[in-house]
């Protein structure tokens, strides 16, 4: 059901709202913000039925431990002892957060294997590196990633040619003021195209080419505002450090213990949906197979 909304959602928020340039509209058009504010409402109901389930599971045991629960059961049990701070409504919050954030990270790991599968060579280089630095008698784990920088690469070049959210969030100017020269009275809708600035030919070389070198080298530096796939200044994305986190070791423990190959002989179609999130049009299909002497790591997890 979560997902249903979900997707309501992000298929709402996808469609131009006229009544943003003709006020009138809001109350004659299509109705979006009234289905949007709906949908909150659905959303909210579900993420309370899940509090209170948690709630009636806690209860049921003898002690306060959480009995090595999840994200909701440690956030319940704070709430004992400092309930005006972990209100219920403060735990639905963060259990959307999260939702959406892990939405954000699933996406760039689908476009990375895309990617992999379409530029063998450079799936190959990623493997050697983690073999050379892990190699094949332990899982890859968090620390391991500062010693990865091609595999950083590869995640950073897969942000700048597929960042989840290639518009930003729409921000609104506080007060009137110029930008490039152009007008922006104050309450103005603003949304960067971010993909633009990250596929432009006159700052990147090649820009159309996957090409995780760029990173290892100066080019994909942060110099200016070139780079930018989780925002930047007040509001930039405050989950950014747990994503790359959450991303590298993902896609490091695919590469690290399986054989890719492509479904067919065809290149993997890099055709995207179109949509408030960039994702692909058409879902990955890939055979993989274990890698010789990974088997036993694999059965430790
Ligand atoms: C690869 C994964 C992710 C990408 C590319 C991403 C990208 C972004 C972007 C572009 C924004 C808007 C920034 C702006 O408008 O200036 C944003 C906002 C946000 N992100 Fe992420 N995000 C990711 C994962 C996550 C995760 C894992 C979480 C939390 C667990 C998260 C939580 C948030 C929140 C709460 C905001 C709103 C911040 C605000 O408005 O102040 N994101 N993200």
């Amino acid at each position: 059901m979560f997902r249903e909304i979900h997707e309501e959602t992000f298929s709402l928020a996808s469609m131009p709202n006229f009544g943003d340039f003709i006020p009138i509209m809001k109350w004659i058009g299509p109705r979006t913000e009234k289905r949007l504010a709906d949908l909150q409402i659905k959303r909210e109901r579900f993420m309370q039925n899940m509090v209170e389930e948690h709630r009636k599971r806690l209860a049921s045991f003898d002690s306060d431990e959480t009995q090595g629960g999840n994200m909701i059961d440690i956030l319940l049990s704070l709430q004992k002892t400092d309930p005006e701070f972990y209100k219920d409504e403060m735990i639905r919050s963060l259990v959307v957060v999260q939702l959406l954030g892990t939405e954000s990270s699933v996406n760039p790991m689908e476009w990375a294997i895309s990617l992999l599968l379409n530029h063998p060579k450079v799936l190959k280089k990623a493997q050697a590196e983690i073999d050379n630095i892990v190699g094949q008698e332990r899982l890859i784990n968090e620390t391991d990633l500062a010693r990865l920088p091609y595999v950083c690469a590869i995640i950073n070049e897969t942000l700048r040619m597929y960042p989840p959210g290639p518009l930003l969030m729409p921000h609104e100017s506080s007060q009137d003021c110029t930008v490039g020269g152009y007008r922006v009275p104050r309450g103005t809708m603003l949304l960067v195209n971010m993909w633009a600035i990250q596929n432009d030919p006159k700052i990147w070389v090649d820009p159309e080419k996957f090409r995780p070198e760029r990173f290892e080298d100066n080019e994909g530096m942060r110099d200016g505002f070139k780079f930018l796939p989780f925002g930047t200044g007040r509001r930039r994305c405050p989950g950014d450090g747990l994503a790359m986190c959450v991303i590298g070791l993902t896609l490091g423990s695919l590469i690290q213990c399986f054989e890719w190959e492509k479904a067919n002989e065809e290149m993997v179609d890099m055709r995207e949906k179109s949509g408030f999130q960039l994702a692909k049009d058409r879902p990955l299909h890939v055979k993989c197979r274990i890698r010789p002497g990974m088997d036993e790591v694999l059965s430790q997890i």
